[in-house]
Protein backbone atom coordinates (compact mmCIF):
# COMPACT_ATOMS: atom_id res chain seq x y z
CA UNK A 1 0.00 0.00 0.00
CA UNK A 2 1.16 3.33 -0.98
CA UNK A 3 2.46 5.99 2.10
CA UNK A 4 0.49 8.91 0.32
CA UNK A 5 2.07 12.37 1.37
CA UNK A 6 -0.10 15.03 3.26
CA UNK A 7 0.06 16.77 0.74
CA UNK A 8 -0.72 14.81 -2.27
CA UNK A 9 -3.73 14.91 -4.60
CA UNK A 10 -7.02 12.68 -3.42
CA UNK A 11 -6.79 9.18 -4.85
CA UNK A 12 -10.69 9.36 -5.75
CA UNK A 13 -13.82 9.85 -3.22
CA UNK A 14 -13.27 8.30 -0.31
CA UNK A 15 -15.68 4.78 -0.49
CA UNK A 16 -17.39 4.26 2.76
CA UNK A 17 -18.92 0.95 3.26
CA UNK A 18 -21.60 0.39 6.09
CA UNK A 19 -22.16 -3.31 7.07
CA UNK A 20 -24.35 -4.87 9.23
CA UNK A 21 -26.64 -7.71 10.14
CA UNK A 22 -29.67 -5.02 9.34
CA UNK A 23 -32.51 -6.94 11.39
CA UNK A 24 -33.89 -4.92 10.64
CA UNK A 25 -32.43 -1.24 9.67
CA UNK A 26 -33.26 1.16 11.95
CA UNK A 27 -32.57 4.95 12.42
CA UNK A 28 -29.83 4.37 14.51
CA UNK A 29 -28.24 2.99 11.33
CA UNK A 30 -29.09 5.90 8.92
CA UNK A 31 -29.43 9.41 11.18
CA UNK A 32 -25.53 8.89 12.82
CA UNK A 33 -24.36 7.88 8.47
CA UNK A 34 -26.06 10.60 7.27
CA UNK A 35 -24.47 13.32 10.08
CA UNK A 36 -21.18 11.03 9.20
CA UNK A 37 -21.28 12.11 5.81
CA UNK A 38 -21.57 15.70 6.34
CA UNK A 39 -18.75 15.73 8.63
CA UNK A 40 -16.11 13.35 6.15
CA UNK A 41 -17.78 14.65 2.94
CA UNK A 42 -18.70 11.60 1.77
CA UNK A 43 -21.06 11.75 -1.62
CA UNK A 44 -21.80 7.67 -1.16
CA UNK A 45 -22.61 5.11 1.49
CA UNK A 46 -22.84 1.96 0.55
CA UNK A 47 -24.65 -0.37 2.91
CA UNK A 48 -23.49 -3.99 3.21
CA UNK A 49 -25.90 -6.43 4.90
CA UNK A 50 -24.16 -9.34 5.56
CA UNK A 51 -24.78 -13.07 5.11
CA UNK A 52 -23.51 -15.59 7.42
CA UNK A 53 -22.79 -13.32 10.89
CA UNK A 54 -20.63 -15.77 12.76
CA UNK A 55 -19.85 -13.70 15.17
CA UNK A 56 -23.71 -12.90 16.67
CA UNK A 57 -26.87 -15.57 17.07
CA UNK A 58 -28.48 -15.87 13.33
CA UNK A 59 -30.70 -13.41 12.39
CA UNK A 60 -34.67 -13.36 12.31
CA UNK A 61 -35.90 -12.14 9.31
CA UNK A 62 -33.96 -13.80 6.27
CA UNK A 63 -31.26 -12.58 3.82
CA UNK A 64 -33.82 -11.19 1.26
CA UNK A 65 -36.21 -10.09 4.05
CA UNK A 66 -33.04 -8.11 5.57
CA UNK A 67 -32.08 -7.37 1.92
CA UNK A 68 -35.54 -5.79 0.59
CA UNK A 69 -35.66 -3.54 4.21
CA UNK A 70 -32.56 -2.08 3.54
CA UNK A 71 -33.87 -1.37 -0.11
CA UNK A 72 -37.11 -0.01 1.18
CA UNK A 73 -34.89 2.46 3.98
CA UNK A 74 -33.11 3.92 1.10
CA UNK A 75 -36.22 4.25 -0.87
CA UNK A 76 -37.50 6.29 1.88
CA UNK A 77 -34.20 8.40 1.70
CA UNK A 78 -34.56 11.76 0.09
CA UNK A 79 -31.24 12.43 -2.15
CA UNK A 80 -29.00 9.03 -3.50
CA UNK A 81 -26.86 9.17 -0.12
CA UNK A 82 -27.13 5.66 -0.24
CA UNK A 83 -26.62 2.43 -2.41
CA UNK A 84 -26.24 -0.84 -1.49
CA UNK A 85 -23.88 -4.09 -2.14
CA UNK A 86 -25.21 -7.40 -1.75
CA UNK A 87 -22.07 -8.98 -2.55
CA UNK A 88 -21.70 -10.71 1.30
CA UNK A 89 -25.46 -12.04 0.53
CA UNK A 90 -24.18 -13.97 -2.88
CA UNK A 91 -22.16 -15.72 -0.55
CA UNK A 92 -22.52 -18.81 1.13
CA UNK A 93 -19.36 -18.45 3.29
CA UNK A 94 -19.02 -16.24 6.57
CA UNK A 95 -19.20 -13.00 6.36
CA UNK A 96 -15.37 -12.06 7.25
CA UNK A 97 -15.41 -8.21 7.07
CA UNK A 98 -11.41 -8.33 6.53
CA UNK A 99 -11.93 -10.68 3.30
CA UNK A 100 -14.34 -8.42 1.69
CA UNK A 101 -12.20 -5.38 2.32
CA UNK A 102 -9.29 -7.39 0.78
CA UNK A 103 -11.44 -8.26 -2.24
CA UNK A 104 -12.82 -4.14 -2.61
CA UNK A 105 -8.96 -3.48 -2.40
CA UNK A 106 -8.07 -5.42 -5.20
CA UNK A 107 -10.94 -4.05 -6.77
CA UNK A 108 -10.27 -0.62 -6.45
CA UNK A 109 -6.39 -0.62 -6.44
CA UNK A 110 -4.02 0.21 -3.75
CA UNK A 111 -4.28 3.98 -3.55
CA UNK A 112 -8.16 3.99 -3.53
CA UNK A 113 -9.60 5.69 0.01
CA UNK A 114 -11.78 3.48 2.08
CA UNK A 115 -13.95 3.63 4.55
CA UNK A 116 -15.69 0.90 6.80
CA UNK A 117 -18.85 2.35 9.13
CA UNK A 118 -18.86 0.94 12.55
CA UNK A 119 -20.87 2.05 15.57
CA UNK A 120 -18.59 2.20 18.89
CA UNK A 121 -19.67 -1.18 20.29
CA UNK A 122 -18.23 -3.04 17.03
CA UNK A 123 -15.25 -0.63 17.50
CA UNK A 124 -14.64 -2.30 21.18
CA UNK A 125 -14.77 -6.05 19.53
CA UNK A 126 -13.25 -5.31 16.58
CA UNK A 127 -9.83 -7.54 18.23
CA UNK A 128 -12.42 -10.47 19.03
CA UNK A 129 -13.25 -10.52 15.50
CA UNK A 130 -11.52 -12.84 12.37
CA UNK A 131 -8.42 -10.92 11.78
CA UNK A 132 -10.24 -7.98 13.03
CA UNK A 133 -6.64 -5.57 13.63
CA UNK A 134 -5.56 -6.24 10.09
CA UNK A 135 -8.68 -4.94 8.88
CA UNK A 136 -7.14 -1.61 9.14
CA UNK A 137 -4.31 -2.66 6.55
CA UNK A 138 -7.78 -2.52 4.05
CA UNK A 139 -9.73 0.37 5.05
CA UNK A 140 -9.97 3.75 7.44
CA UNK A 141 -12.72 2.82 10.28
CA UNK A 142 -15.79 5.75 10.68
CA UNK A 143 -16.69 4.77 14.18
CA UNK A 144 -20.27 6.36 14.86
CA UNK A 145 -20.67 7.52 18.87
CA UNK A 146 -22.92 4.77 20.21
CA UNK A 147 -24.62 5.47 23.82
CA UNK A 148 -23.08 3.50 26.36
CA UNK A 149 -20.08 2.71 24.23
CA UNK A 150 -17.59 5.61 24.64
CA UNK A 151 -15.11 3.57 26.95
CA UNK A 152 -11.53 2.14 25.96
CA UNK A 153 -10.64 -0.94 24.80
CA UNK A 154 -10.13 -4.04 26.65
CA UNK A 155 -6.53 -3.69 27.46
CA UNK A 156 -3.84 -1.00 27.72
CA UNK A 157 -2.24 -2.14 24.88
CA UNK A 158 -5.21 -2.24 22.53
CA UNK A 159 -6.14 1.22 23.70
CA UNK A 160 -2.33 2.13 22.35
CA UNK A 161 -2.73 0.77 19.45
CA UNK A 162 -5.86 2.76 18.95
CA UNK A 163 -4.57 5.70 20.32
CA UNK A 164 -1.94 5.17 17.38
CA UNK A 165 -4.36 5.19 14.54
CA UNK A 166 -6.46 8.06 15.39
CA UNK A 167 -6.84 11.25 13.57
CA UNK A 168 -9.27 14.03 13.93
CA UNK A 169 -8.25 15.60 10.56
CA UNK A 170 -11.11 13.96 8.00
CA UNK A 171 -8.75 15.23 4.90
CA UNK A 172 -6.16 12.55 5.87
CA UNK A 173 -9.08 9.94 4.91
CA UNK A 174 -9.54 11.71 1.56
CA UNK A 175 -5.33 11.12 1.10
CA UNK A 176 -4.70 7.99 2.29
CA UNK A 177 -6.22 4.83 1.44
CA UNK A 178 -6.30 3.01 4.50
CA UNK A 179 -5.09 2.84 8.61
CA UNK A 180 -6.95 5.62 10.55
CA UNK A 181 -9.87 5.62 12.81
CA UNK A 182 -12.07 8.38 12.82
CA UNK A 183 -14.33 8.96 16.29
CA UNK A 184 -16.96 10.79 14.75
CA UNK A 185 -19.04 12.96 16.85
CA UNK A 186 -22.40 11.87 14.97
CA UNK A 187 -25.63 11.64 17.22
CA UNK A 188 -26.07 9.45 19.56
CA UNK A 189 -29.03 7.15 19.15
CA UNK A 190 -30.22 4.56 21.94
CA UNK A 191 -32.14 2.27 18.81
CA UNK A 192 -30.98 -1.08 18.57
CA UNK A 193 -32.43 -3.60 16.41
CA UNK A 194 -32.72 -5.99 19.34
CA UNK A 195 -34.53 -3.60 21.29
CA UNK A 196 -37.04 -3.10 18.16
CA UNK A 197 -37.11 -7.05 17.81
CA UNK A 198 -37.86 -7.23 22.07
CA UNK A 199 -40.89 -4.43 21.08
CA UNK A 200 -42.14 -6.33 18.19
CA UNK A 201 -42.37 -9.69 20.08
CA UNK A 202 -44.01 -7.45 23.24
CA UNK A 203 -46.25 -6.59 20.91
CA UNK A 204 -45.50 -2.94 21.03
CA UNK A 205 -44.77 -0.07 18.59
CA UNK A 206 -41.55 0.98 17.06
CA UNK A 207 -42.41 4.24 15.25
CA UNK A 208 -40.27 6.44 15.78
CA UNK A 209 -36.92 4.45 15.34
CA UNK A 210 -37.92 3.09 11.84
CA UNK A 211 -38.66 4.27 8.31
CA UNK A 212 -42.26 3.62 7.06
CA UNK A 213 -42.10 1.27 4.83
CA UNK A 214 -39.95 -0.58 6.77
CA UNK A 215 -42.46 -0.50 9.34
CA UNK A 216 -44.74 -1.43 6.98
CA UNK A 217 -43.09 -4.47 5.56
CA UNK A 218 -42.10 -5.60 9.24
CA UNK A 219 -45.82 -5.85 9.21
CA UNK A 220 -46.89 -6.99 6.25
CA UNK A 221 -44.63 -9.96 6.62
CA UNK A 222 -44.82 -11.22 9.96
CA UNK A 223 -41.72 -10.38 11.06
CA UNK A 224 -40.74 -10.28 14.51
CA UNK A 225 -43.55 -11.71 16.02
N1 LIG B 1 -27.91 3.37 17.48
C1 LIG B 1 -26.74 3.20 16.86
N2 LIG B 1 -25.79 4.17 16.90
C2 LIG B 1 -24.58 3.99 16.29
N3 LIG B 1 -24.22 2.88 15.60
C3 LIG B 1 -25.14 1.89 15.52
C4 LIG B 1 -26.43 2.00 16.13
N4 LIG B 1 -27.11 0.86 15.85
C5 LIG B 1 -26.28 0.07 15.15
N5 LIG B 1 -25.11 0.68 14.94
C6 LIG B 1 -23.94 0.15 14.22
O1 LIG B 1 -24.37 -0.32 12.97
C7 LIG B 1 -23.64 -1.51 12.59
C8 LIG B 1 -24.63 -2.60 12.24
O2 LIG B 1 -25.38 -2.88 13.40
P1 LIG B 1 -26.48 -3.99 13.49
O3 LIG B 1 -27.12 -4.19 12.17
O4 LIG B 1 -25.97 -5.17 14.21
O5 LIG B 1 -27.57 -3.23 14.40
P2 LIG B 1 -27.79 -3.34 15.97
O6 LIG B 1 -28.88 -2.38 16.28
O7 LIG B 1 -26.51 -3.17 16.71
O8 LIG B 1 -28.32 -4.84 16.06
P3 LIG B 1 -28.55 -5.80 17.32
O9 LIG B 1 -29.27 -5.02 18.39
O10 LIG B 1 -29.35 -6.92 16.71
O11 LIG B 1 -27.17 -6.25 17.76
C9 LIG B 1 -22.75 -1.85 13.79
O12 LIG B 1 -21.43 -1.40 13.51
C10 LIG B 1 -23.35 -1.07 14.93
O13 LIG B 1 -22.37 -0.66 15.86
O1 LIG C 1 -15.36 -10.30 10.31
C1 LIG C 1 -15.69 -10.45 11.50
O2 LIG C 1 -15.14 -11.25 12.27
C2 LIG C 1 -16.83 -9.60 12.03
C3 LIG C 1 -17.21 -9.70 13.36
C4 LIG C 1 -18.23 -8.86 13.82
C5 LIG C 1 -18.85 -7.99 12.94
N1 LIG C 1 -18.44 -7.95 11.65
C6 LIG C 1 -19.11 -7.03 10.68
O3 LIG C 1 -19.31 -5.76 11.29
C7 LIG C 1 -20.54 -5.21 10.83
C8 LIG C 1 -21.44 -4.90 12.02
O4 LIG C 1 -21.74 -6.14 12.67
P1 LIG C 1 -23.10 -6.32 13.46
O5 LIG C 1 -22.96 -7.65 14.15
O6 LIG C 1 -23.19 -5.20 14.45
O7 LIG C 1 -24.20 -6.28 12.48
C9 LIG C 1 -21.13 -6.24 9.85
O8 LIG C 1 -20.73 -5.90 8.54
C10 LIG C 1 -20.47 -7.54 10.30
O9 LIG C 1 -20.38 -8.52 9.25
C11 LIG C 1 -17.46 -8.72 11.18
Amino acid sequence: MSDTVDTAAPAGPLAAIFGGTFDPIHYGHIKPAVALARLVGLERITLLPNNVPPHRPQPEASAQQRLTMVQLAIADMAGNLFDIDDRELRRDNPSWTVETFETLRRERGVDAPLGFIIGQDSLLTLPQWHRGLELLDTCHLLVCARPGYGGKMATPALQAWLESRLTQDVRQLHRRPAGLIYLAPTPELSISASLIRERRHAGLRCNDMLSPSVQRYIDEQGLYR
